[in-house]
């Protein structure tokens, strides 16, 4: 995919969603387009890693951060936040998916996942693929490792056979 792909918001709008960003605290997603270098998927890897160093690990001590692409060129970062009562916890790619739904984004293109770990790639866990699957199969899942090299998958590579609630009329 050409890193001209990203270019989805109009040239136009562009300057306002900078300053939509630049003059709110509340709204949290940023413009993929003022931050592009060469691809558009090192580049949301890169805004994983940032989030990464948000992480509140003090448990596991073992940050995570991933960056959400919506359709229409956003992004949304995560990192995990965990708990003293460890079920209460959350991964990073459900913090990203929390805060784009949140804001009123339903519809993504990708996600990056990153960790420190650096002979494999992070994987999401089970209930994030879950989680990730309730926005759709087909959309992008990049696990990568901190050298930027990543493995590229659809939701539904990583979640076969998923379970999809068929509602009765
Ligand atoms: O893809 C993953 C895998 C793990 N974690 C978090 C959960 C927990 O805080 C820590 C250790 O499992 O890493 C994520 O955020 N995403
Ligand atoms: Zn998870």
């Amino acid at each position: 995919m050409a890193a001209s792909d990203l270019c989805e918001v109009p040239t136009e709008s562009r300057g306002c969603e900078l300053k939509h960003k630049m003059s709110s605290l509340v709204h949290t997603e940023t413009s993929l387009s003022d931050k592009m270098t060469d691809s558009w998927e090192l580049d949301l890897i890169k805004l994983s890693q940032e989030a990464m160093g948000k992480a509140y690990c003090p448990y596991s001590k073992f940050p995570v951060g991933a960056a959400l692409l919506t359709t229409d060129g956003k992004v949304f970062t995560g990192c995990n936040v965990e708990n003293a009562c460890s079920n209460l916890g959350l991964c990073a790619e459900r913090v990203a998916v929390n805060k784009a739904v949140s804001e009123g984004y339903r519809n993504f293109k990708a996600i990056a996942v990153c960790s420190e770990v650096v002979d494999t790639y992070i994987t999401p866990c089970g209930g994030c693929r879950q989680v990730l699957l309730e926005f759709g199969q087909t959309w992008i899942v990049l696990m990568s490792k901190p050298d930027l090299s990543y493995e590229k998958r659809t939701v539904v590579d990583l979640i076969p056979m998923p379970f999809v609630l068929k509602i009765r009329d």
